[in-house]
């Protein structure tokens, strides 16, 4: 299994996508703008879009790729995502006003897109793949996904703020090897982080001592600009861990 980071910025800007990967060429993972970057030909190779929650920067790509698809797709596309984010979506998004709803055409019986709604910490069975997701804390419902590849696990946090109940569950799974976690800001910036329930370096390097397990930390949705600043001060507030700041384009092995 392999995961391929389409965008994981927290904006947009030259060469900053928002957040969506792909795992194994046919499985989103959020459907940001960084959805845009792939040919017609790989659009129509994705059977499933995983969301963490309805926010724009992680749901907007699928509006496009819906109708790109139109003509092209032979079975829908599975949209999985929490009770509380599909409603929003075809409440707010998909709902003939904002955009069409991609559920209902071409036609009822053989749509582009179908929901399909996820209980946490239920595993989905996606091909081989072993899928979990679990409830974060964010200003709306927002889940994380765990993924057990063959010789690991993976596990991506979406947007989420301090909260004992990620460490609790996180700390429940037998291993960790690899962990995406967000920072959005920077320390200065704590109390924007606070209100819009985002890490900033100190506060995420206190809460890790929570954790058991010892992964390898992905750190992703820095705001546009504030990356050179979150790099310092992740040096301190995250000495002792092996982490990389990811990158667009950057792959991650699950194998
Ligand atoms: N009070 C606020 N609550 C939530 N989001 C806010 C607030 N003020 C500013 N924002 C910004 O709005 C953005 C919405 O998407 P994000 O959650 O990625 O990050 C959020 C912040 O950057």
């Amino acid at each position: 299994m392999r995961i391929k980071v389409l965008g994981c910025s927290g904006g947009v800007g030259p060469g900053l996508r928002t957040t969506s990967l792909l795992l194994d060429d046919e499985i989103l993972i959020d459907a940001g703008t960084g959805v845009g970057d792939l040919t017609l030909a790989q659009q129509q190779r994705i059977r499933h879009v995983l969301l963490t929650h309805a926010h724009l920067d992680h749901v907007c790509g699928l509006a496009f790729m819906a109708d790109n698809l139109f003509d092209l797709i032979e079975a829908p596309i599975g949209v999985h995502a929490s009770r509380e984010t599909l409603q929003t979506l075809r409440q707010h998004i998909f709902n003939w006003e904002i955009w069409p709803d991609f559920s209902r055409l071409p036609d009822e019986e053989s749509p582009l897109l179908r929901w399909h709604e996820l209980a946490m910490e239920e595993v989905i069975e996606l091909g081989e793949r072993r899928i979990t997701p679990f409830r974060v804390l964010h200003t709306v419902p927002a889940n994380g996904y765990v993924i057990d590849g063959r010789h690991g696990t993976f596990a991506f946090t979406g947007d989420t703020y301090a909260d004992d109940v990620l460490w609790t569950f996180l700390n429940r799974l037998p291993r960790l090897d690899k962990l995406m976690i967000e920072i959005a800001f920077p320390d200065h910036e704590a109390a924007l982080g606070h209100a819009s329930k985002h890490f900033t370096p100190a506060l995420l390097g206190g809460e890790l001592r929570k954790l058991d397990h010892r992964p390898k930390l992905y750190l992703t949705h820095h705001k546009p600009g504030t990356e050179a600043q979150i790099e310092r001060e992740c040096r301190q507030a995250l000495r002792g861990y092996d982490y990389v700041h990811l990158k667009r384009g950057d792959t991650i092995s699950l194998s």
